[in-house]
């Protein structure tokens, strides 16, 4: 069934839709280095001493690296920057393959579902999408620079929810008067300031939930070419689930592609017309999203 509904779902999405994303049988490899490879050393960890004479050496090292000149100089600073060091993998680095030959095609207006058990690959995609992962073998092709929003994206814990809005929206192209224009209704959004004056307080008095909401809150109040969220929805309460689950289809509305990685087939089935499902790195289905879930849910519980 899957190529089937794959196909009746992309015929759809195809005709009259540019596409915004495309993944070319795409490879993803992570790469562990040192104690954290060979799980050598005092349970994997390192002491702050260690910590910070090693990265004293490596910015010596970065430094001296600067000075030098020549191919293989440079090719040798490339390979670190990837994480790839022939010497790592001389000793024995280990390797974590999470992405495997995914291929699929993302038009716009659509809003996908990206599914699958625990260590699946879903925000290893997403990251890879949005230019954060640098690819074994295979091509990420995109429209314009897709902005991903993670639960764990930064924030400045010192400052203001209100000062972190502003800034929020300077570092996605806003002009300033934008920012002022759209604080109240961002802030208004979150919600955060539904219990108290809580957007003239450091972030770092905020919940988790707090925090994630006014991170989907900043990141939704710009129509985004491709914007994907990672499990931001998880974090909220009921109400605010509602609210953001009817912004995604704003977003989408508004001829963006909207990417949302869950663990709740819930919000997946309220917000998203097609679902990518992966298992061990692998696209196992895509399609329509009722087809997906129902093939996922016996998976799940069988
Ligand atoms: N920084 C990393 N270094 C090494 N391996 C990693 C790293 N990040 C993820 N992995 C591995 O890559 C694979 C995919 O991980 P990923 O985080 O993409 O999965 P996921 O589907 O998002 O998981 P979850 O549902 O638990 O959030 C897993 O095997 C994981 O252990």
């Amino acid at each position: 069934m899957s190529e089937q509904a794959q196909q009746s779902g992309q015929a759809e999405a195809e005709q009259n839709r540019p596409p915004t994303v495309i993944v070319d049988n795409l490879h993803i490899v992570y790469r562990l280095r040192g104690s954290a490879a060979g799980g050598k050393g005092k349970g994997g960890g390192k002491g702050k001493a260690e910590l910070r004479a090693q990265a004293a050496a490596a910015r010596q090292e970065q430094q001296q690296e600067r000075r030098r000149s020549g191919r293989g100089r440079a090719s040798r600073a490339l390979r670190r920057l990837t994480g790839r060091t022939d010497a790592s993998e001389k000793k024995g680095g280990r390797t974590v393959h999470a992405i495997k030959g995914v291929s699929f095609t993302a038009y716009r207006g659509e809003a996908i579902g990206v599914i699958g058990s625990n260590g699946s690959g879903k925000s290893t995609i997403l990251r890879a999408i949005a230019g954060l992962m640098p690819a074994e073998a295979g091509r990420v092709y995109t429209e314009g620079q897709p902005s991903l929003l993670g639960v764990n994206a930064a924030l400045m814990n010192d400052l203001s929810g209100e000062r972190n809005v502003i800034l929020g929206c300077l570092a996605m192209g806003m002009t300033p008067q934008e920012a002022y224009e759209k604080r109240e209704d961002i802030i208004k959004f979150s919600g955060i300031n539904e219990k108290g004056d809580f957007s003239s307080l450091p972030m770092r008095a905020y919940s988790s939930g707090m925090a994630a909401r006014l991170r989907f809150a900043i990141a939704s109040a710009k129509n985004h070419d491709v914007l994907m969220i990672d499990e931001a929805l998880a974090t909220g309460d009921r109400k605010f689930r509602r609210r953001s689950e009817a912004r995604i289809r704003e977003l989408r509305g508004e001829a963006g592609t909207v990417f949302l990685v869950s663990h709740s087939n819930k919000s997946i089935r309220d917000t998203c017309d097609r679902v990518l499902w992966l298992e061990s790195g692998s696209l196992v289905m895509d399609g329509p999203t009722d087809e997906v879930l129902e093939a996922y849910e016996e998976f799940m519980n069988g």
